[in-house]
């Protein structure tokens, strides 16, 4: 990387500029959704708090001229220490959805993470990010042989692991949505797995003869499971020969006991405040969780990284790489073009970040360089 000037033909660099024209592009049910969290939103504002909470402590005259922003992860090497996070429903946001931020991603080698509620198929989003890193992000149907198929599928489909949320076993209180009674599958977004997959077509589908709202409630029944626990994940590993990484570790007791079943990788999230309301900013937990995992599994980390310089305190604190959710979904009111120009500032700006810490490599930022602020 020898270049950290911003992106020429941008016309628009500041998250909070992203957020506002989304908001004038998107009806409000659409952008409350993106946009809001649960509750009282307190666990959504903590989340960026949190990284105003450390100070960045810069090393000077290490000669930064060369700087190599690439990381690695089960093996694989990244060009990016940032994934685009499972982000369901992208039909609300732009017609072409997953499509726009799978290609835009994959263009710059941004590593993306599709949601199992994606508004089109996995097949049809690993084609389009082809020759990139992707996950598939799995809500663990209430119903083991379509879980079995999604899984199946993904591994098929050339996806390199499998991302299990642990922190939806029900939808959190999303107050701004039940107040505009929006619901974003009702506008036929996030169905594209299930219509696509052959098990859940024969058992609940009739195979087609289902109408929109019958299929809707049929997906929703099966869509999340409350009943899955500890045990029921060394059943998933038999599944499939893909690493498995569980996103939603907040409690560093949680992280000991995804190391003692066999998982490979953690993603310390509070699903960007969009789950249970309250609970810690992801930041703060960062550490703690570090410390128990001590090198042993891959540590990712989401909710509230905004800028350059957040992916650096993630990656002090002890984080192998973070995820990247709202960010990327304002940019998709302008389609791929949009996501790329987010995501071209986020890499510029994370480049420039890197060299005013002193630091040439992403490998080498520890936490020697962040101090709680006093
Ligand atoms: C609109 C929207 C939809 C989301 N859909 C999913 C999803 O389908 N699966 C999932 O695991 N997380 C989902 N998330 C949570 C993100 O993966 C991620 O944890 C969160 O957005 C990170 O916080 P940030 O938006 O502050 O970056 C969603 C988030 C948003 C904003
Ligand atoms: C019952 C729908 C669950 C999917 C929710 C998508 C998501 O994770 C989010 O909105 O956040």
């Amino acid at each position: 990387m020898s270049t950290a000037l911003p992106v020429n033909d941008s016309k628009t660099i500041i998250f909070e500029k992203w957020e506002e024209t989304a908001k004038n592009k998107l009806g409000k049910g659409a952008f409350d959704y993106v946009q809001s969290g649960s509750g009282g939103e307190e666990t959504l504002q903590k989340n960026v708090q949190a990284f105003k909470e450390w100070d960045i402590i810069p090393r000077v005259l290490t000669n930064v001229e060369t700087r190599d922003l690439t990381t690695s992860l089960f093996e694989k090497k990244l060009a990016v220490p940032f994934f685009l996070a499972p982000v369901g429903f992208q039909t609300v946001v732009h017609p072409e959805g997953e499509l726009a931020s799978a290609r835009a991603a994959s263009s710059l080698s941004v590593p993306y993470i599709a949601s199992t509620v994606s508004s089109f198929s996995l097949e049809e989003i690993g084609e389009a990010s082809v020759g990139s890193p992707r996950y598939f992000q799995l809500y663990w149907p209430n119903d083991d042989e379509v879980a079995t198929s999604f899984v199946k599928r993904a591994e098929a489909a050339g996806y390199d692991a499998i991302v299990v949320t642990v922190d939806t076993t029900v939808l959190g209180w999303r107050e701004r949505d039940l107040q505009n009674q929006y619901f974003p599958m009702q506008t036929g977004a996030g169905i594209a797995n299930f219509v696509n997959d052959p098990v859940f077509q024969e058992k609940y589908n009739r195979d087609g003869l289902l109408d929109t709202n019958e299929l809707i409630n049929a997906i929703r029944k099966i869509l999340l499971n409350q009943s899955i626990t500890w045990e029921k994940l060394g059943w998933l590993k038999q599944q499939t020969r893909l690493p498995i990484i569980l996103k939603g570790i907040l409690h560093k007791d949680d992280a000991q006991l995804a190391i003692e079943h066999g998982i490979d990788g953690i993603i310390v999230s509070n699903h960007g405040g969009r789950q249970l309301d309250g609970v810690r900013s992801t930041l703060a937990a960062l550490p703690s969780i570090v410390e128990v995992i001590n090198g042993r599994i891959s540590v990712l980390f989401d909710s509230g990284v905004r800028r350059g310089t957040d992916i650096i305190k993630a990656l002090a604190l002890g984080a192998d790489a973070v995820l990247i959710g709202r960010p990327f979904v304002y940019g998709l009111v302008d389609g791929e073009n949009g996501v790329r120009e987010v995501l071209q500032n986020l890499v510029a700006d994370l480049d420039t970040s890197l060299a005013l810490t002193g630091k040439t490599s992403v490998k080498d930022i520890d936490c020697s360089i962040v101090e709680r602020v006093y």
